[in-house]
């Protein structure tokens, strides 16, 4: 028998709390205590209901977080750098887009619309790669996303929302990053381009990059077994339950990850009961718990239990010790 390859993380995320103070006596608590690992060949999908904190998550650890925001955890690389104490300058030279690259939410915002595609991928190798060939890496890249190289000669506006999708993507794969941070990718696309787009960020995992996914389309892992390998369920800034993706969209152990799946047209379209909590005014122990005091599904408090590579807040997943 041969022993398990063990996988070692490119960036381990621990403890990681983002808190923005927002008036004398008001601070939004946007990310507590968040800890998670990105692992080369596999993609974490980061799930949770708008507001949770998810964005806010990858700004973070890019530090694109306006000044005064309060962060505190690491985030560190293999190698040891840490992202969220590294200096600016280090930040700029050597990780954003060279080890670190974001996929941002809305393609059409992330290009510019009077330059044609092919001065945009250009310019962006020519910086994170001054001695490569920038024409024949541009080429290169957009084959990689399923573009043609000739697709490049067009301006943002003649592409559709599918191949403008692509073109960020092959944005960020120009500085051949470890870790590729997808923040709503597939926002607003329709259903084939959705699945199209999350295809395409299974086969970066695929070639070696570890890859976060921030979406709130649920249905769309659903559909797809194998798409993620990985799932982290936010709520009100904090991860209440993480896992293999088929372990927790099967086999949910926390009550909001099945209130999610429930929500889904193939979980009957069930709303999620009660109203998400307000970042600034959050109860002491348990949000969820203080959602659904009666549910009897959660203990109100804040133990985390482990089985195997699951753990759950409040509520143990099958096997947990406590
Ligand atoms: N600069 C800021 N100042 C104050 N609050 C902020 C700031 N940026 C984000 N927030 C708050 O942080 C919380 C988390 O926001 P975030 O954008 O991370 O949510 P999300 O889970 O990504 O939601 P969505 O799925 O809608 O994108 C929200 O309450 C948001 O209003
Ligand atoms: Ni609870």
């Amino acid at each position: 028998m041969t022993a398990p390859v063990l996988a070692v993380p490119v960036l381990t995320v621990s403890g990681l709390t983002v808190r923005f103070p927002t008036g004398r006596r008001s601070t939004v608590h946007a990310a507590t205590d968040v800890s998670f690992d990105l692992v080369p060949g596999r993609v974490l999908a980061l799930v949770g209901e708008s507001g949770c904190g998810k964005s806010v998550l990858a700004a973070a650890l890019l530090r694109l977080l306006p000044p005064g925001t309060e962060v505190s955890g690491t985030a560190v690389l293999a190698g040891g750098t840490d992202l969220l104490g590294a200096p600016g300058r280090v930040l700029r030279r050597s990780i954003r887009g060279r080890r670190v690259a974001l996929v941002p939410q809305s393609a059409a915002t992330a290009l510019t619309p009077v330059r044609t595609v092919r001065a945009q991928v250009e310019e962006t190798v020519a910086e994170l790669t001054p001695d490569v060939d920038r024409r024949a890496r541009a080429d290169e890249l957009a084959t990689r996303v399923g573009l043609a190289p000739a697709d490049l000669d067009r301006y943002p506006h003649e592409l559709s929302g599918g191949m403008a999708q692509r073109v960020v993507v092959a944005l960020a794969l120009a500085g051949d990053p470890d870790v590729v941070l997808a923040d709503e990718p597939t926002a607003g696309l329709d259903r084939p381009l959705v699945d199209r787009t999350l295809r395409l960020l299974r086969s970066v995992a695929d070639r070696g990059c570890a890859v976060l996914l921030i979406t709130h389309d649920l249905g769309a892992l659903q559909r797809t077994p194998g798409l993620v390998d990985d799932v982290a369920v936010m709520y009100a800034g904090r991860l209440v339950e993480t896992g293999p993706a088929d372990a927790v969209l099967g086999d949910p152990a926390h009550d909001y990850t099945r209130a999610l799946l429930g929500a889904l047209p193939a979980g009957g379209l069930v709303p999620i009961p009660g109203i998400a909590p307000t970042l600034t005014d959050l109860p002491p122990g348990c949000a969820w718990h203080a959602r659904r005091p009666h549910s009897g599904a959660c203990d109100g408090g804040e133990a985390v239990h482990v089985a195997g590579a699951r753990t759950s807040r409040c509520r143990p997943p099958a096997g947990a010790r406590c």
